[in-house]
């Protein structure tokens, strides 16, 4: 971990209370509810509001009692939910607004070249036209490959795909997971999708009221049942996979998943890529005997870990777990109460779970 920072303060009737360690490179993904001061964080960590607190980046003080690193001398590149490109000029001189500014001395480890981003965002063709004509998804493009370009240190992601289409958005993430594989730099990225968080993230942090209120791996942080993003009827665990045989008569391909098996849609990849799959809560049920007869595809092996009670009275949360010599990881149940006593369904109890494959994302 080295990018650490804590926050206290009043912003008009609104504190913010944030007290977070992250990675030194891949996406830290804030997540919560609208209000609960995501992009309050986000302008601290730019230095675009001081409150009391620490920041410290990569062995590099930013922010701590004595000192504040005032916000146009942080190497930060920020993109907001909307593009606000220069309408006047193309999108070439858009991204070399930045681009000049940065001397050949300064460019950091992990540099992308002007060449390199243009083809890693296919901006290509963009590059002569005006800003003025362009969709919501090529804006947002040039703005992402803007900030790049200015060499920063830290990415901030303020919910860059919320003005998007449902079409412009699955296209910037596929953008994005590529970038991912080449930045070098920390990104943090503010979200209420759980499918970008599912999709990005490498770590989350949880926030509520102004307040961090947990952090870590996504499928340790989505499969904690103490934590109030259970209480969303889309919340679901996440879990990291291989894809290990495709069924091209029936255009299925299976995931290993911690020694189990997932059969999901085919959708292109081919065996051997990681992928992630997401499970909604509500979408696993349980057996205490393996499937016989069912047109459920998936049924895996696995172990009661907790038990909670929802916020609604006659549903229950259960915390399952799958594992092989590689590790563990968790996948959450949402059943009804009756269910739970029927089954006698307790920690640490053998079961089967469930899940349709027409069901996992
Ligand atoms: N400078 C400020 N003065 C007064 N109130 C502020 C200030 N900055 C933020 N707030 C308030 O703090 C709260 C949190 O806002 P913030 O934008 O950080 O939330 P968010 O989690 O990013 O929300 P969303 O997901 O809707 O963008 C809001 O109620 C907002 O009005």
């Amino acid at each position: 971990m080295s990018l650490y920072c804590r926050f206290k303060g009043s912003l008009g009737q609104f504190e913010l209370d944030a007290d977070i360690e992250l990675p030194e490179s891949g996406v830290s993904v804030l997540f919560g509810p609208s209000g609960c001061g995501k992009t309050s964080l986000l302008r601290c960590l730019a230095g675009l509001s001081r409150l009391e607190g620490q920041f410290d980046i990569n062995g590099e003080s930013w922010q701590n009692d004595k000192h504040f690193l005032p916000v146009h001398k942080r190497p930060v590149g920020y993109v907001f939910q909307e593009a606000s490109l220069f309408p006047h000029l193309s999108v070439r001189a858009n991204l070399l607004f930045g681009h000049k500014r940065v001397k050949r001395s300064q460019k950091a480890n992990g540099y992308i070249s002007f060449d390199r981003l243009v083809e890693l965002l296919s901006l290509g063709p963009l590059l002569e036209r005006s800003v003025v004509r362009l969709s919501g998804g090529e804006r947002q493009r040039i703005a992402i490959a803007r900030a790049l370009l200015t060499n920063p240190r830290l990415l901030l992601m303020d919910e860059p795909l919320s003005a998007l289409d449902s079409h412009n958005k699955a296209e910037i993430i596929c953008y994005l997971e590529r970038l991912q594989r080449e930045l070098t730099i920390p990104i943090i990225y503010v979200t209420h999708s759980h499918e970008e968080v599912s999709r990005l993230a490498d770590y989350v942090v949880v926030m509520e009221a102004g307040r961090t209120v947990a952090a870590g791996e996504v499928n340790a942080i989505f499969s904690r049942l103490d934590l109030p993003i259970q209480h969303d009827e889309i919340a679901g665990s996440v879990l990291n996979g291989v894809i290990a045989e495709a069924d091209h008569q029936w255009g299925l391909v299976r995931i290993g998943v911690s020694g189990e098996s997932i059969w999901c849609r085919d959708t292109g990849l081919q065996s051997g890529d990681h992928v992630r799959v997401r499970v909604l809560a509500r979408d696993v049920s349980i057996a205490l005997n393996p499937l016989v007869g069912s047109s459920i595809l998936n049924c895996l092996q696995a172990q009661i870990t907790e038990i909670k009670d929802d916020v609604a009275h006659s549903i229950a949360l259960v915390r399952i777990k799958i594992s092989d010599s590689q590790g563990e990881q968790y996948i959450v149940a949402r059943l009804s109460r009756r269910s739970i006593s029927q089954l006698d369904l307790q920690v640490g109890k053998k079961i089967w779970a469930q899940i349709k494959s027409v069901a996992v994302m």
